[in-house]
């Protein structure tokens, strides 16, 4: 090292020389200071913690003040929640009485009023008691005078009763004997029937039953007392008809008159008896007679669809039905067979025949096809027609369903021309009893007859005048037939036509027969309801024979056949 440069550094280092003892005195100075300022501090901190440990107490105390006061809280809380109770309670008893009140308030306010009605009501009966009490001192005087005159009277009852126990025993001994008597009238009414049928089988005439249809409105205003009235007579009652006609009276007695009002049913309650006899073995024909619009279908058939006014036919075969079915436990079997024909214009059409047509009755009217409808007799006296429809029918139903049958077949024509046209209707009936081997075979005939009025009065043309004719010569056939019977002629013109060569065996012999006239009762028929009734008077007049019942006993392996 240079001496300069020595010396340079000696200068560097004694000028750090001083500036580390001035650094060094500064730092005395600030260790001095440090010191005093230490000591100060430690006496602050022995005041500060002076003042600690005081402020420690104060806190503590502030803690436990605290601790009271939150308890005094609490249980301020507590009682203020009791009060609140309490005032929820007083203030639900101030609502109750409060409502209690009001109640208490109105129902006194009532009671006051009713009080006074009370009060003013009392008045009233106080002052009713006192007039009554008045009212009953009369009375009793009264009583008293009563008393004094039931006992008077009592003795003039018991006079009266001595007397009214005599007449009661009188009454009770004419009650029986007027009972006695009525059974005695019953049982002379049932023996009076029962002989007068034995005399008319005795007798053998046909039987006529006559039936007034009531008015309706198509017969304008006439009224029914001007023509035709019934005599009340003991022996014409119910039996008695008298006509009036152009001022002169005719009376008629038949063997029943029915009255306008007589019910369908009451009608058949009277040939019930007669259907019966069918099921025993007799021929039976019932046939109604009468001009047109008179009620002869309405009594055969009555109203299709009202099964009140149901007419004979239905309720014979109902009946007859249900006899079937009630002798059956006795060993009785029945079969039936159904046929159904019309004649009109002298032509017979067969009413059960499927596939009938007009073309069908012209063919056979040539004779050139179809059927030939030809009567004949057997040798039982039963009438057969050759190719005539049969029908098996095992009930009621059945039946009706082919009496429905010809209606539904050929309605125009048929409605046009039935009451131009002879209904029959054939019910053959045969009866076997397996127990005693006895066999019956009877038949029913139902006849409406055509429309009986007399071409003048039909005021008939061109068709409807050959019709008339027709009807005309079979019902003139009829009554030459039943005055030929009544005459007891030999020869009797059964042939003369189709309906009376078809009702030859009931006109002519064994049959029971039961004719209806029926008669319109406006005074515009009344002609023609003479003439009918005369007509009918003379058939009732009429003798046929006895009726006879074919019964036989069966040959071991025979069935009857009808031909
Ligand atoms: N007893 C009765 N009660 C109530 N109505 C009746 C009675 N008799 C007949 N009639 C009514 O009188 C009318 C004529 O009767 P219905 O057709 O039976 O006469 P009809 O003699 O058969 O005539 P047609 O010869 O034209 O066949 C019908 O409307 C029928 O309902």
């Amino acid at each position: 090292m240079s001496l300069k440069e020595f010396k340079e550094t000696s200068q560097v280092l004694n000028s750090r020389t001083l500036h580390l003892v001035t650094y060094l005195s500064t730092v005395e100075e600030d260790r001095k200071r440090v010191e005093t300022e230490k000591a100060s501090m430690v006496e602050n901190l022995g005041m500060y913690r002076g003042q600690l440990e005081v402020s420690r107490q104060c806190q503590d105390d502030a803690v436990k003040q605290r601790d009271a006061l939150a308890n005094e809280v609490a249980q301020l809380r507590m009682e203020l929640q009791q009060v609140r109770d309490d005032c929820d309670r007083h203030q639900l008893q101030v609502q109750t009485l409060t409502a209690e009140f009001t109640q208490y308030k109105e129902s006194t306010e009532k009671s006051y009023y009713e009080w006074g009605d009370l009060t003013s009501k009392n008045d009233e009966l106080e002052a009713r008691c006192l007039s009554q009490s008045d009212q009953i001192k009369t009375l009793k005087d009264q009583l008293m005078t009563a008393e004094k005159k039931l006992q008077m009277s009592d003795l003039s009852t018991m006079e009266r009763r001595t007397e009214y126990e005599g007449q009661k025993k009188q009454i009770s001994e004419l009650r029986t004997r007027l009972a006695d008597a009525e059974f005695k009238l019953i049982e002379g009414e049932m023996l009076r029937k029962k002989l007068h049928n034995e005399n008319l089988e005795l007798k053998g005439n046909i039987r006529v039953f006559c039936r007034v249809r009531p008015f309706l409105a198509e017969d304008g205003s006439n009224t029914e007392g001007k023509v035709i009235s019934y005599p009340t007579s003991m022996d014409a009652l119910g039996r008695g008809i008298d006509l009036v006609q152009s001022g002169q009276k005719h009376s008629f007695k038949f063997d029943r008159v029915f009255v306008p009002d007589v019910s369908q049913e009451d009608v058949f309650e009277d040939i019930s008896q007669l259907v019966q006899s069918a099921l025993d073995g007799y021929k039976v024909c019932i046939f109604a007679y009468g001009q047109t619009g008179s009620g002869k279908t309405y009594t055969m058939m009555g109203k299709p669809g009202d099964p009140e006014q149901k007419g004979l036919i239905p309720r014979t075969l109902e009946q007859i039905f249900k006899t079937r079915q009630f002798v059956q436990p006795q060993g009785w079997k029945y079969e039936m067979q159904v046929s159904m024909l019309e004649i009109y214009n002298e032509t017979i059409r067969d009413l059960l025949a499927t596939n009938r047509s007009s073309s069908d009755m012209l063919r056979t009217e040539n004779g050139t096809a179809g059927k030939q409808y030809t009567i004949k007799h057997d040798a039982n006296g039963n009438s057969h027609v050759s190719d005539l429809t049969i029908v098996d029918v095992r009930s009621a139903n059945e039946v009706s369903f082919l009496l429905e049958r010809p209606l539904i077949a050929g309605k125009t024509q048929m409605n046009e021309q039935s009451s131009r046209s002879h209904f029959v209707f054939t019910l053959r009936i045969y009866g076997v009893n397996e127990s005693t081997e006895q066999q019956v075979q009877g038949i029913l005939n139902l006849i409406d007859l055509a429309g009986s009025e007399r071409l003048s009065k039909s005021g008939s043309t061109g068709d409807r005048l050959r019709e008339t004719q027709a009807i005309n010569k079979s019902l003139s056939s009829l009554s030459d037939v039943i005055f030929a019977l009544a005459k007891k002629e030999d020869h009797v013109p059964f042939r003369n036509s189709k309906l009376t060569y078809l009702l030859q065996p009931c006109l002519g012999g064994d049959s029971k027969t039961l004719m209806f006239v029926n008669i319109a009762p406006d005074s515009s028929s009344a002609g023609e309801s003479l003439c009918s009734l005369r007509f009918a008077a003379r058939v009732n007049a009429c003798e046929i024979g006895v009726p006879r019942r074919q019964t036989y006993t069966r040959p071991s392996d025979s069935r009857l056949s009808y031909g």
